[in-house]
Order: structure tokens, then C-alpha cells, then sequence
């Protein structure tokens, strides 16, 4: 297969070519850059840990339909929809890193992504492709899950279609390396200000909220909201949700574990580690989710730690996934299968 990846030199794009070039239904993986381009460009002089002298191509939907299978946008939100439309249009299949695509309803993206909506004739071709919970009409166009939304969704999902879930109690703590916001340098990225340092940002105004509740809605439509917060901590890369929620009636601690051994025995890339609480470089370099729940009698009080990698199953990893799914390859091709550790 020939694959293409706009938006290689970010950090997903970075991680989604490593994990392509290992691939073994992958045979040549073209790179593309800005429509017009800025000059030549290679690979290995703008990601120098790969030594690949591979040209980025300008940006040009017609050579990329002609000479590849499937486009990756690993481009930002914003970018990504206005680049895709002549892709939906032939129906050529696209996976797509970026949030653009990921809600089904315009009005609600620009209120969450402060942008205008892409078309709602291109949005209505689009599919959200949490892999462990794909739509059942999956698409051609296939909106890659963001990082938070993929731990909190993962953590919830069985208690949440098992109806188990006080629909009013869900309360999400959720924290992030610093890779997840790319690689531009900002004020509240660079070493000086995140080094040793916590930092709560977007307090109920996370794009990822109407994600999460997107799919949440699914599983148990009496959710009304969600509490959700995330903070930026000094790890390269890593995702923690911590959830906490009531259950809707009593439940033993067996009941609670049977309900995640009934939706993750078969996951190949769900961990569920019971009553164990997984820790974030339990994961590192790996598409891993690992999921452990306790519950406190005295408190009546369900806590869920789901832990990823942002740049594995929170973005390249989950995009491969879906791609072994899209072709109908085996679920674990291109992926490792241990983490990083220690
Ligand atoms: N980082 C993460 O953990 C996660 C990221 N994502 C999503 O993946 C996407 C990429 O994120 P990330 O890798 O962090 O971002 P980066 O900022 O690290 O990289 C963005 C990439 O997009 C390219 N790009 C930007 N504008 C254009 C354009 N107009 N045409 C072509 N290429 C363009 C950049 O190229 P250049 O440098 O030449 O401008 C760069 O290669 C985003 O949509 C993000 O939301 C999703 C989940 C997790
Ligand atoms: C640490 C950090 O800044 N993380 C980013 C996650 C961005 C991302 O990947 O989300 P989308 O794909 O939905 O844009 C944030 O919180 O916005």
C-alpha cells in the first residue's frame, strides 16, 4: 500500500511515519507539506532523529489520489478542513489527526473551536473512529479521536453502556505531557515555565468536552454533562484522566470489574488492570490504554485512571489502528507491543 502523511515534520506526523515505515502492508510513504511549498524541503533535515532524505512534497490533492491509497492529516485544526474537501469528494480515504471533522454538528465546533465549521455536505461524510468503538457506518473519511477524549472516553465506556453511571456525577481530572500541544514553542510550553510546574488551563472551555459527550451520549443519552479539566504537567509525553463518578446503585467490586473484563477482554490494545491504578510511563511509546477502577465504600465514589501516550493512542497510534481496521489487516500490524519503560 502507498500511503501519504500531510503535516510529517509535527510531532504526530513524526511519530505516525515511524510507526508507517515499520508497517508490514506499507510499501512507500509519500511526505507532503504547504500547498506551493517553501522551497526543498527533506524530512531528515527538519526531523533529524530520523535519517530519512525523503522530499516533502507541496501540498497537491490530484498527485496525492494518483500516486498513494490513503491520506494521514497530521495538520492542525482549522488547516485540515479547509485542505480536504476535493479528498471527500472522490471518496478517497482519508484519516484525519485533527479535531475538524470529529463533531457532527457545525454550530457546536464553532463554539468549541472558535473557527468556522467545515461544510455540514462534508461533515456528514466523516466518521468517529474511536477504534474500540467504531461507528457502525464507518466512512471513507475517518476522524481520529483527540488525546483526552480517547483516555476519558475509554475509562467511561463500559460503565456508560452498561447504564451503571449516576448520569449527573461524572467529574474528569485529566492531565497532559507537553507534546500535546505540538511542536510550536509557547509561553506555556518552554522548559521555564512548565519544569516543576502544574498548570490547569482551558477550565471549562476544553474542545474536547463536546467530543467526549458526543460519544458518551451514545452510550447512556441520560448524561447530561460532563465536569472535565485538564492540566499541563512537566512529562514529554503522557495523557492521565482521572475520572470519578457515582454508580447508579450499589455494586459489588466484582460487578464493577466484570463490566470492563465484558468490553476489554478482546481489545488488544486495552490493558484493564482492575483494582490496579496504572501509571502514565506504564504506556510511553506504546498505543496502550491502560485502565485500573477502585471503588470507596465510604464515599459511594467509582475512580477510573485511564493512562495513554498522547502521540501513540492519543493521535499516530489510534490513527494506525484505524487504518489496520479501514483495510481489514491484523488489528496489531505496525504497532509495538511493549511500552518505553523504564
Ligand atoms: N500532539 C498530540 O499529542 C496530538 C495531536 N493531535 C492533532 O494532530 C494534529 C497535529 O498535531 P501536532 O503533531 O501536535 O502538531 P504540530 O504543530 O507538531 O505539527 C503540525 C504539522 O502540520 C503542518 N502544517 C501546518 N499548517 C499546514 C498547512 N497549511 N499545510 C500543510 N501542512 C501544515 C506543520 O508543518 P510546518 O511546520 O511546515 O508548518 C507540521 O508538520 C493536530 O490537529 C492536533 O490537534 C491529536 C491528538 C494528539
Ligand atoms: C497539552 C495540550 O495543549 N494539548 C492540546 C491537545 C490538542 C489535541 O491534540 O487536541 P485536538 O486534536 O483536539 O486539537 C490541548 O489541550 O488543546
Amino acid at each position: 500500500m502507498h500511503v501519504a502523511i500531510l503535516g510529517a515534520t509535527g510531532y504526530s506526523g513524526t511519530v505516525l511515519y515511524g510507526l508507517l515505515s515499520q508497517h508490514p502492508n506499507v510499501e512507500s510513504i509519500n511526505l507532503y507539506g504547504h500547498e506551493g511549498g517553501k522551497g526543498s524541503r527533506f524530512f531528515d533535515n527538519e526531523v533529524p532523529a530520523f535519517s530519512t532524505h525523503l522530499p516533502i512534497l507541496p501540498f497537491n490533492p490530484a498527485e496525492i489520489m494518483s500516486h498513494n491509497d490513503l491520506l494521514f492529516c497530521a495538520t492542525p485544526a482549522g488547516v485540515t478542513k479547509n485542505l480536504v474537501a476535493p479528498f471527500i469528494e472522490a471518496d478517497f480515504p482519508v484519516i484525519d489527526l485533527s479535531g475538524d471533522f470529529r463533531l457532527k454538528d457545525p454550530l457546536i465546533y464553532k463554539k468549541w473551536y472558535n473557527k468556522e465549521a467545515a461544510p455540514s455536505s462534508l461533515l456528514s461524510k466523516s466518521s468517529y473512529g474511536l477504534t474500540e468503538f467504531p461507528e457502525k457506518n464507518t466512512t471513507k473519511y475517518i476522524a481520529n479521536p483527540g488525546c483526552y477524549a480517547t483516555a476519558t472516553l475509554l475509562g467511561l465506556a463500559p460503565l456508560a453502556i452498561e447504564h451503571m453511571i449516576d448520569p449527573n456525577s461524572i467529574i474528569v481530572d485529566a492531565k497532559s505531557g507537553v507534546s500535546g500541544a505540538g511542536k510550536k514553542l509557547s509561553t506555556t510550553s518552554q522548559y521555564n515555565f512548565i519544569n516543576e510546574n502544574a498548570w490547569l488551563y482551558k477550565m471549562n472551555k476544553h474542545q474536547h468536552i463536546p467530543e467526549i459527550m458526543q460519544k458518551l451520549r451514545e452510550w447512556d443519552s441520560k448524561i447530561p454533562a460532563i465536569q472535565f479539566s485538564t492540566t499541563l504537567i512537566p512529562v514529554t509525553r503522557g495523557i492521565m484522566s482521572t475520572i470519578y463518578l457515582k454508580p447508579i446503585k450499589h455494586y459489588t467490586n466484582d460487578e464493577i470489574l466484570t463490566s470492563f473484563h465484558k468490553h476489554y477482554d478482546n481489545a488488544p490494545f486495552v490493558r484493564f488492570k482492575e483494582n490496579y491504578l496504572p501509571a502514565i510511563k506504564e504506556v510511553t511509546g506504546s498505543n496502550y490504554c491502560d485502565i485500573g477502577v477502585n471503588y470507596n465504600p465510604v464515599t459511594n465514589t467509582i475512580t477510573i485512571v485511564s493512562v495513554i501516550d498522547n502521540l501513540m493512542k492519543g493521535a499516530a497510534g489510534q490513527a494506525v489502528q484505524n487504518f489496520n481496521l479501514f483495510w481489514n489487516l491484523t488489528p496489531t500490524s505496525g504497532l509495538p507491543l511493549l511500552p518505553v519503560f523504564p
